[in-house]
């Protein structure tokens, strides 16, 4: 189906920069708080999604009735150091605390540019919207971080309105070293209300739980819901993962490649209160589930390349056999 050709909205806010040029039609760059350029893609019916060169960062994925699905938080920053508080931020080289990075890398807090000419990375050709970002290391990186790599990002929004984000990371070191690294694709989905939320596809997995010193737990065999502060990482979760919304009556389905784990956090009354960048009821309308490689960190030779992709769809629960069947949901 033939997506609608950009509409005047978003030009409108701001005229797109001559300086780079975007591949799709249905692909503008604009300006967005404190200036920061986004990329506006516009997909079939009025399904869109936005992304910030700062961060090469998903912020908003809307369906069909011009809902968003992401949570973005009333009180993100949008300035720099400051990581965007919503979205899909980038955790690379470094999930969390994982290392001796700053907390979560810091590819999430880059400008990232336009890539004209990536190479190949084969697109349904149902695919109309679409934006492909790089990132590349600075001299200031290169301090804090010695490894000469290449972050490619493709972000597409899909003729049914899927939004997939693929990443490909390369080892451009001169002197035959290989790096390591930790990744995650932070997403924080929005939600009705977190107490009326399950997800499912993470039972009976192991957990590192972040709330207590990272010890390895294993979950317990129900589909997973939430009455505290959560903050684990799930080891080996299988590829799809469901996340039900009761009251919405709706299901994301989370499809993760190249990434073992999944890290499941909702910061909860106290923390949200802690934090300057986030309401704090808001800990009630969002939930992060994260694809990522945090146990084992990827090891990449010079020249080598991986590639880790996350494709998100929300369908009404219905949908799902109208009896919000696991099964039904995870095997699709
Ligand atoms: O506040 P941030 O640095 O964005 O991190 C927010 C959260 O991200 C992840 O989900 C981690 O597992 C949490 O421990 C962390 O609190």
């Amino acid at each position: 189906m033939a997506a609608p050709a950009p509409s005047g909205a978003a030009s409108a806010a701001a005229s797109p920069s001559p300086l780079m040029q975007l591949p799709s039609p249905f692909a503008e760059l604009v300006k967005g708080p404190s200036g920061l350029e986004k990329v506006v893609l516009r997909g079939a019916r009025n399904c869109c999604a936005e992304i910030y060169l700062y961060g090469g960062q998903v912020t908003s994925w809307k369906n069909d009735n011009g809902e968003d699905l992401l949570f973005l938080s009333s009180k993100a920053i949008f300035k720099p150091p400051k990581a965007i508080r919503g979205g899909i931020p980038i955790c690379f080289p470094q999930f969390g605390s994982h290392g001796n990075l700053e907390q979560h890398g810091f590819a999430r807090n880059r400008f990232w540019t336009i890539d004209n000419n990536p190479p190949p990375l084969p697109l349904n050709p149902a695919i109309k919207a679409f934006v492909d970002l790089i990132l590349k290391p600075s001299e200031e990186d290169l301090k804090i971080w010695p490894h000469s790599f290449e972050f490619r990002l493709r972000v597409a929004l899909g003729p049914s309105g899927d939004l997939s984000l693929t990443s490909r990371i390369r080892n451009n070191n001169p002197d035959g070293r290989p790096f390591s690294y930790t990744f995650a694709y932070h997403t924080y989905f929005s939600v009705s209300d977190i107490s009326e939320v399950r997800v499912e596809g993470l039972e009976t997995m192991d957990y590192l739980d972040n709330l207590k010193a990272k010890e390895r737990f294993t979950e317990q065999g129900d589909a997973i819901v939430f009455e505290s502060e959560v903050d684990k990482v799930y080891l080996a979760a299988p590829s799809k993962i469901a996340i039900i919304d009761h009251e919405k009556k709706r299901t994301f389905v989370v499809t993760k490649e190249g990434l073992p784990d999944a890290v499941v956090w909702n910061p909860w009354d106290k923390k949200a209160k802690a934090m300057q960048d986030f309401g704090d009821a808001e800990y009630k309308s969002m939930l992060c589930v994260e694809p990522a490689s945090v146990e084992r960190p990827i090891t990449l030779k010079p020249g080598e390349e991986w590639k880790g992709r996350l494709v998100l769809s929300a369908v009404p629960s219905s949908y799902c056999s109208g009896q919000l069947d696991p099964l039904k949901v995870l095997q699709g």
